[in-house]
């Protein structure tokens, strides 16, 4: 069994004890609730266009089954709230529980404290989670491609679209790009880490990015460590890039979203 599957069969497994004490109907009234107060799709969507340089998205990450611990992260939202003062476009918070240690209570107290877009990171394979997404205040669910099958990837793109969530369609080699292309992705993440092998490879944005058409928003995901590499990922037409592991094990998480932003300005 590959890393991806078996963090997949963890997650269905936490999802149907989640689903037995708060049944769906339950999260869509709370979906529905926070979707009056959301930003627009179309809003978030333009947020993370890179126009006018690169744009970053930060994420809350304490642990990785790639590097082991990173960060005892007591406050999410403290971290969150830095990341804004850096300039950060959006929060990425991982909620997955048994390898990352995140959780659902992390999306919300971020949710509560800032006012960024934020971006559900998990394992997203049933439509209870992209409810259970927006119940807790997210703004972008994230969908990848190789956990899910052509009918569920398009069945989780159109709940995701009919709740006002804007799904983040990820990527990892060119038949993927292709697959989140033809379910009509508008916001593309190419990981350059291989969820099933869990290696990194930088080259990975340059190769697939080519088949994300024009005016689809294209993120570089995984292994950013400095502003060289967003300089870099600017350089290649990236529109943002979404960095976890090299900004929680910092000392100055505003000063390096910061330092980002500043590298992948056009010069
Ligand atoms: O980070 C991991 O080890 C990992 C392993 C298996 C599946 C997913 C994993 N990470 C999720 C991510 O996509 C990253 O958290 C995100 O892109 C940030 O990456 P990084 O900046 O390298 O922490």
């Amino acid at each position: 069994m590959s890393v991806l599957d078996g963090i997949v069969a963890g997650a269905r497994e936490d999802l149907e004890a989640r689903r037995a004490v708060v049944p769906e109907d339950r999260l869509w009234e709370r979906a529905q609730e926070y979707g009056q107060r959301a930003p627009a799709a179309a809003e978030v969507i333009d947020g993370l266009r890179g126009t006018d340089g690169l744009r970053v998205i930060a994420e809350i990450k304490r642990t990785s089954p790639a590097r082991g611990p990173l960060a005892d992260i007591a406050d999410p939202a403290a971290l969150a709230a830095r990341y804004a003062a850096g300039g950060a476009a959006a929060i990425s918070v991982l909620t997955e529980p048994r390898r990352f240690h995140g959780s659902l209570e992390d999306l919300e107290t971020v949710r509560s404290e800032v006012r960024l877009p934020l971006l559900r990171k998990d394992f997203v394979v049933d439509a209870y989670q992209v409810v259970e997404a927006r119940a807790h205040g997210a703004d972008l669910v994230l969908l990848i491609v190789a956990a899910l099958g052509r009918r569920e990837l398009a069945d989780l793109i159109a709940l995701a679209r009919k709740l006002g969530l804007v799904p983040l369609v990820e990527v990892h080699d060119e038949q993927e790009a292709a697959r989140a292309v033809d379910a009509g992705a508008e916001v593309i993440g190419v990981n350059a880490r291989d969820l099933r092998t869990l290696n990194v490879d930088p080259d990975t944005f340059a190769r697939v990015a080519d088949r994300i058409p024009a005016g689809l928003v294209r993120i570089a995901e995984s292994g950013v460590r400095d502003p060289e590499d967003a300089a870099r990922y600017a350089r290649l037409g990236a529109d943002a890039v979404l960095v976890g592991s090299s900004l929680v094990t910092g000392d100055d998480p505003a000063g390096a979203v910061a330092a980002l932003v500043a590298a992948g300005r056009p010069a």
